[in-house]
């Protein structure tokens, strides 16, 4: 589905530079919930803006279905943090949704039918007609998802989709996302700075280190079974384990074998 080689970015030109990306390669499969976690400022959003075309990278390319990504693919669909910046206050929650549909001229029946079963899908059937300063945060996001998702995109980039919200409707939305893949099949590539959410959500964490980032470590998480549960799964010793691994990582870049022993991080850090 997507298909990343050798991206790097500099920002800046003459003596003020800075590499935000080192060399960064990786692939995400079609199905796949890929999460990217990293420290603050290594420059996982601008990865997703150079590998999406947003934004040409410094170096490498990217490749979305076998077609090389020059501008943003019509197949692939952005969720950002901000839903107050990302939704049009002017607009009902229909007009929002319906805003990706009106620009590929789709007719105003088709139209209201896709928004109809994309608010559905995210459990906000009901507000069809409110404006967005009359929802709460987390039903905001909803519609953000609820765009994202009218156009049945291939590929879903979400960065940082859940950091605005609290915690428990952080855990509605995860729960909603994972829904979402299951439903549509959705291919899904997304940033967050949440170890336990990318454990949680994904069949792959890539850890990135410090600027200029490269990958250091993926981690398969599928031995997590693709049935999750807030509760339950995060009781099981494979999440506990899988957390600590990302965990590890993403302090010290490596995990050696004292780690996977269980000897506590202060001893292997000493
Ligand atoms: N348009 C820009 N021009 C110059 N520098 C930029 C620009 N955008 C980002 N940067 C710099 O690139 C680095 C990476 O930024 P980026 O937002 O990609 O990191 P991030 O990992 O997503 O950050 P965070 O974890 O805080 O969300 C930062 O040092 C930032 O200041």
């Amino acid at each position: 589905m997507l298909d990343v080689t050798g991206i790097s970015h500099t920002y800046g030109s003459g003596a003020k530079t800075h590499t935000a990306l080192g060399n960064i390669t990786f692939t995400v499969e079609k199905g796949e919930i890929v999460c990217i976690v990293g420290p603050s400022g290594c420059g996982k959003s601008t990865l997703l803006r150079a590998i999406s075309g947003l934004m040409p990278p410094t170096a490498g390319a990217s490749r979305f279905m076998d077609t090389p990504i020059k501008s943003v693919p019509e197949d692939l669909a952005f969720v950002f943090q901000e839903y107050s910046k990302s939704l049009f206050p002017w607009l009902t929650v229909r007009g929002n949704v319906a805003f990706p549909l009106k620009a590929r001229g789709m007719s105003r029946k088709r139209r209201n039918r896709a928004v109809e079963e994309a608010l559905a899908s995210v459990g906000l059937a009901a507000a069809v007609d409110k404006y967005p300063w009359q929802l709460s945060g987390g039903m905001q996001q909803r519609v953000a998802i609820a765009r994202a998702l009218v156009c049945e995109p291939a590929l879903l980039l979400m960065d940082e989709p859940f950091a605005s919200v609290d915690a428990q409707t952080r855990a509605e939305l995860e729960d909603l996302l994972l829904r979402v893949r299951a439903d549509y099949n959705t291919t899904v590539l997304l940033v967050t700075h949440d170890i336990d959410e990318s454990v949680y959500l994904s069949d792959r964490v890539l850890v990135l280190s410090k600027a200029p980032s490269t990958i250091v470590a993926t981690i398969d998480v599928t031995p997590l079974g693709p049935m999750r549960d807030q509760i339950t799964t995060k009781e099981t010793d494979e999440f506990v384990h899988l957390r600590g691994e990302v965990a590890r990582l993403l302090r010290y870049g490596h995990v050696d074998e004292n780690d996977r022993l269980g000897v506590p991080a202060r001893a292997v850090a000493e």
